[in-house]
């Protein structure tokens, strides 16, 4: 049974129809990217797994249970974790804090010297509050926030928008221990080199329509995809 089973998936924002029949699934373990161009329906995918929109139509299987329709935070409390592309830290608290504040209601926590292992920068920081970070240390806090609840599947949206080359380096080697570790992870990104280095599978939505789905090596072989649908 796949982690995640999507089918027949449709999203509207009012009356704009923004997702059709959206069909995807996500094998435990498994780093799956989501990739299309701006405006083709990737965040709407994330946020219709996590609840944050609620599906007009169609099934989301979450671990067996079909989840479509359900409040996020129930979502969350099954162990799902969206990390935003807006990241949504606490501007006013420490980086501890926010991590211990995300992890509170969680079922399963991870130890924060887990976390710290992973993010070594964090926990120079850990006394900082959120403002004082740079935006690189703020989207490890945002993925921390999200690892603090021993999630079965993170969502990352974008995780690299915006960084500096050796900032995404360190975010993907941080991404590639999780991976290694077992961490199942849907990835939406623009950053193509970054993309193929973490995900094995990639899905492309173009439109709100999933156009191609295969191994994420046979990508670089196909540059009338990549042309067609990415405009790269
Ligand atoms: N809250 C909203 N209300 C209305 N329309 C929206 C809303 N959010 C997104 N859209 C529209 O839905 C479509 C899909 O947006 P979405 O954010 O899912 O795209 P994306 O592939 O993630 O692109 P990007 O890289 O620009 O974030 C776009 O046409 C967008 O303008």
């Amino acid at each position: 049974m796949s982690l995640i089973e999507v089918n027949g998936l449709n999203s509207y924002y009012g009356d704009s129809h923004i997702l059709f029949d959206v069909a995807m699934h996500v094998e435990r373990h498994e780093v799956v990217a989501l990739l299309g161009r701006n405006g083709a329906g990737k965040s709407t995918t994330l946020k219709s797994l996590m609840g944050v929109v609620t599906p007009r139509s169609g099934s989301v299987k979450f671990d067996g249970i079909d989840i479509a329709g359900r409040r996020s935070h129930r979502i969350a409390q099954a162990g799902m974790q969206l990390v935003h592309e807006e990241r949504r830290i606490f501007g006013s608290l420490s980086v501890e804090e926010n991590i211990v504040l995300a992890g509170f209601t969680a079922p399963k926590r991870w130890p924060l010297d887990r976390i710290y292992e992973m993010f070594p920068r964090l926990k120079e920081r850990r006394n900082n509050r959120g403002t004082e970070l740079s935006g690189g240390e703020q989207q490890m806090l945002a993925i921390a926030r999200a690892l603090v609840r021993d999630p079965k599947i993170v969502l990352l949206d974008e995780p690299f928008e915006g960084l500096a080359p050796v900032i995404v380096h360190d975010l993907v080697k941080a991404c590639r221990e999780l991976a290694a570790a077992g961490q199942t992870i849907v990835l939406v990104e623009q950053n193509l080199a970054a993309t193929l280095a973490l995900a094995s599978r990639i899905y492309i939505i173009n439109n709100g329509h999933i156009v191609h789905e295969g191994p994420a090596q046979e990508l670089k072989a196909q540059p009338e995809l990549l042309q067609r649908y990415l405009g790269v």
